[in-house]
């Protein structure tokens, strides 16, 4: 209905408000109708949405790994029986024997190489299945893969032969270093083998120079044979470079020095040769890391610091020492992974790679498991035994770790690589930069000092080789606290026992050891006493436990005391109810009064 304004203005004022009433009357009138006309369209598009059944398919390759992981052998059979690639290769290059190697199924490795998987097959590290099974310590894996002729003499790209990876006294140890007497190969043999790579690159070089050639030439990357030979340890290598011209500041493509990786990969005496001849260790590579922010061990910081002092002494003073004197070279090497010894001339970005994957499997045959956390959840960092070697498994980063880049994400696709994910003890998922934890009810290797240092990032970004962890939060909430100067706050969720309060454990052992590695222990002020926001419950019916960090203190606040009384439908109550109704003697029921059936409904 439309209405002349001219005529309008022209009537009484009562038939002006009747009329204007009854045009808005018309206005809602029609425009509820037209909602009614879009909802029932809405719904009509739907409906078919909803009555077609989505179905999520996953590759062969995808359920025989998922199979292999689970010892779901079964599978593995029927996968195989129809057709599927027993040779396949991983996205790390390895083989479906790596992965036998790595969960220690011994049946699944043995049909694979019925049906032809190669027994000495490498992945991108040079890796062989031995190599794995030796870090893993599965002896009856060495055992099966040695009787089905794998090489025990494959080097990886660091050098290293699988004994070079298993644990002295374990039995994987022992059947290797049996393998190796019945070849007739001694450890001395061994050693010379290793030690041929530094003097073939020190005789290619001697030529090099003969010949005229340039000592600073480099590779696409930007790699010289100085950083080469630095990364490597080889110093009779580095002293001629370095005596014939190489540039102790030559950059690579990630502006790092050759002094940067000889600290990062541990190599004290090359530190010590290149800061002889003039390497600056205030210079930054691409991820603003001097030297000594990187350094492998104290001992090679503490180096790079005090070289650091003199250079900053000598801007201001030209006549100062370049260098202290003092050399404690013998006392590094201890402290650098086995496996970076004695290594061989590969592309230095392989090898960031190996230094974690020496960590990831570094798993010690009768080390002390780690220890169960303290009552207050906190072990200081001063706790740990400097060079105590503790126990860590972190399973390699996989495609599924960030659950946002899968292509389709409904309930089934989340559910199925969460619940693969758990098989594989990986309890740890983004969905972007949300963190879902499954609580794994059980003690992972994942939480030691070593683990907590490998999160360390000088710029909050997560290392792409490095798997989900809470550690990770913990290092991304630091930095966006340095670089916005404003406190942050973790939001931990879930159901009563889904693991928040060990989470919140785990961050707080993180930032301690961050803020302060040098030890201390931190009051114990945490208690279990509030209730949490859960998954089901909507924000207004309760509100989360909120925890704040500020640097020494933690708060946690019972916001939630509706819960004790009145659960709602399909709500647990406190976790330590059901365990005090389930482990409590009689006597003691009686005791807090709960022995009537009125305090069993209550829970
Ligand atoms: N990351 C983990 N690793 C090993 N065990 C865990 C982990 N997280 C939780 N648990 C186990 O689950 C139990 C319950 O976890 P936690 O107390 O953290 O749950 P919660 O969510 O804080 O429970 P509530 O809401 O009742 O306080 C722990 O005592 C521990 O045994």
């Amino acid at each position: 209905m439309e209405i002349d304004q001219c005529l309008l203005e022209s009537l009484p004022l009562g038939q002006r408000l009747r009329l204007v009433r009854r045009l808005r009357c018309d206005q809602v009138r029609a425009y509820c109708e037209r909602e009614k006309v879009l909802q029932r369209q809405g719904s009509a598009r739907a409906r078919p949405l909803i009555r077609r059944k989505r179905k999520v398919q996953f590759g062969s390759s995808d359920i025989i790994q998922d199979a292999i992981v689970r010892h779901d052998n079964k599978e593995v059979v029927r996968l195989l029986k129809e057709g599927t690639d027993p040779s396949m290769l991983l996205p790390s290059g390895g083989s479906l024997l790596h992965l036998c190697a790595r969960h220690d199924n011994v049946f699944a490795a043995e049909l694979l190489m019925e049906r032809g998987a190669d027994v000495n097959q490498q992945d991108e590290d040079l890796w062989t299945a031995l190599h794995v099974a030796s870090a893993c310590d599965s002896a009856d894996m060495a055992l099966l893969l040695l009787l089905a002729g794998a090489n025990i003499m494959l080097q990886d790209i660091n050098g290293n032969i699988p004994l070079d990876y298993s644990t002295e006294g374990s039995e994987t140890n022992y059947i290797l270093l049996k393998r190796l007497e019945e070849n007739g190969v001694d450890l001395s043999t061994v050693q010379s083998m290793k030690m041929q790579q530094p003097s073939t690159m020190l005789s290619d070089v001697q030529y090099l120079l003969t010949t005229g050639g340039s000592v600073n030439q480099c590779n696409d990357e930007g790699v010289t044979l100085l950083h080469i030979a630095s990364a490597n340890g080889y110093s009779d290598v580095v002293s001629l470079l370095l005596k014939n011209g190489a540039d102790p500041q030559a950059a690579d493509n990630t502006c790092c020095t050759p002094l940067h990786l000889a600290a990062k990969y541990g190599q004290a005496h090359i530190v010590n040769q290149l800061l002889l001849h003039g390497a600056d260790p205030m210079l930054l590579n691409g991820a603003k890391d001097k030297p000594s922010d990187i350094a492998a061990t104290d001992w090679i910081a503490d180096v790079l610091l005090k070289a650091e002092a003199c250079w900053e002494e000598r801007l201001r003073d030209p006549t100062a020492p370049s260098l202290p004197t003092e050399n404690h070279y013998e006392e590094v090497n201890q402290d650098v992974p086995p496996s970076l010894r004695n290594s061989l001339t590969f592309p230095i970005s392989k090898r960031d790679g190996l230094l974690e994957k020496d960590i990831m499997f570094r798993d010690v045959a009768g080390a002390p498991a780690p220890q169960p956390s303290q009552e207050n959840g906190i072990e200081g960092p001063s706790s740990v035994v400097p060079g105590k070697l503790e126990q860590v498994k972190l399973v390699p980063p996989a495609p599924s770790d960030d659950l946002a880049s899968l292509s389709e994400l409904t309930n089934s696709s989340l559910l199925y690589e969460m619940q693969k994910r758990f098989g594989n003890d990986q309890i740890y998922t983004y969905i972007g930069h949300i963190l879902l934890l499954v609580n794994p009810n059980k003690d992972l290797p994942i939480y030691s000092t070593v683990v907590s240092q490998l999160y360390l990032s000088s710029s909050g970004r997560l290392c792409s080789s490095l798997p989900p962890h809470i550690f990770s939060s913990a290092e991304r909430a630091y930095h966006m606290m340095m670089q916005e100067r404003q406190p942050q706050c973790f939001i931990l969720s879930g159901e009563s026992g889904s693991g928040k309060t060990e989470a919140c454990k785990h961050i707080m052992r993180h930032l301690a050891s961050r803020s302060c590695p040098k030890g201390f222990m931190l009051e114990p002020k945490m208690k279990h006493v509030s209730g949490d926001f859960t998954l089901h419950r909507r924000p207004q019916q309760g509100l989360p436990k909120a925890t704040w960090y500020t640097w020494t203190q933690l708060y946690t606040y019972a916001l939630e005391k509706s819960r004790l009384c009145s659960s709602a439908p399909h709500q647990h109550n406190f976790n330590v109810f059901y365990m005090m109704a389930e482990g409590l003697s009689a006597e003691e029921r009686g005791a807090l009064c709960l022995a009537c059936d009125c305090a069993q409904t209550q829970i």
